[in-house]
């Protein structure tokens, strides 16, 4: 369990463009916070800089009482899981070793490289593969699995890392609806009884109301919402996926007459 402290973040990438402009947000320690935003409004761009997968051109994150910084990558890295649209599984390998490979963060050098594992990693994948049900696919090739069973061996390889921070960048946007709702459950399960804090990229309001105790609301790098998921009106989502300052377009029209 930890809290993340994001500190006026602003990122610009290598070509000018400003993706974050001053980002700051408090996320208590097992908390479940859903970061909403169009396309473009800088949810991955957060979400990758909170691990150091990006690095911010200003402002400071902290996990727990450690400010992520270029020399403590590796330690950072190996307290946060992540979990992601495409699953990023190795297809060709079996389901559990894809889970063990969560636990890689915590080897050596050496032991990364030749996937040396111990009896305590092999529980620890074993006991994630129970957690998401998946123990009887445990030796099945990772691409043989529906989406909704790929998604569940990435939460279980996040799982097996034993994090104290779960960042899921739009974990449900390649499932059906019944698939999207079970990864949802799975990562709300995760949260109350582990204690894991965990921050969700989504697109999906409905999913948001029903799952988030918190909403970020992001708007071409700025927070334009941040409060409980019950605060989400038609105006609130107006200004979230207001494009070109106050246009509303179609698609949120649509959006809005579903949420
Ligand atoms: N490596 C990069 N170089 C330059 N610009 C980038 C880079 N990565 C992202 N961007 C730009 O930064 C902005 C924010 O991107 P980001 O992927 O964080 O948005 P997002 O809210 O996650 O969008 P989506 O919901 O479509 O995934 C976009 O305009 C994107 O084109």
């Amino acid at each position: 369990m930890a809290k993340i402290i994001i500190k006026d973040i602003g990122k610009r990438y290598a070509n000018g463009f400003e993706a974050l402009k001053g980002v700051s947000a408090e996320i208590a320690a097992g908390s479940f916070t859903v970061i909403l935003g169009p396309s473009g409004a800088g949810k991955s761009t957060l979400l990758r800089t909170i691990n150091g997968l990006e690095t911010a051109t200003a402002g400071t994150i902290q996990i727990g009482e450690q400010v992520v910084t270029q020399n403590n990558l590796r330690e950072v890295r190996s307290q946060v899981g992540m979990v992601f649209q495409h699953f990023n599984l190795v297809d060709r390998l079996s389901v559990m070793t894809n889970v063990l490979t969560g636990r890689l963060s915590h080897r050596s050098w050496l032991g990364s490289l030749l996937y040396l594992f111990r009896r305590t990693d092999l529980d620890l994948a074993h006991d994630a593969l129970i957690r998401v049900g998946l123990t009887d696919k445990a030796w099945n090739r990772a691409d043989k699995l529906s989406g909704g069973q790929q998604q569940r061996v990435g939460i279980a390889r996040a799982l097996a890392q034993q994090p104290r921070v779960i960042l899921a960048d739009e974990p449900v946007a390649s499932l059906d609806p019944v698939a999207s709702e079970e990864i949802m459950g799975l990562l709300r399960e995760i949260c109350t009884r582990d204690g894991i804090t965990v921050v969700v990229n989504l697109h999906q309001v409905e999913l948001a109301k029903r799952f988030a105790d918190r909403i970020i609301g992001l708007n071409d790098g700025l927070v334009v919402y941040d409060g409980p998921a019950s605060g989400l009106d038609s105006a609130t989502l107006s200004r979230i996926y207001s494009r070109n300052g106050d246009q509303v377009d179609e698609q949120l029209e649509t959006m809005l007459a579903y949420a």
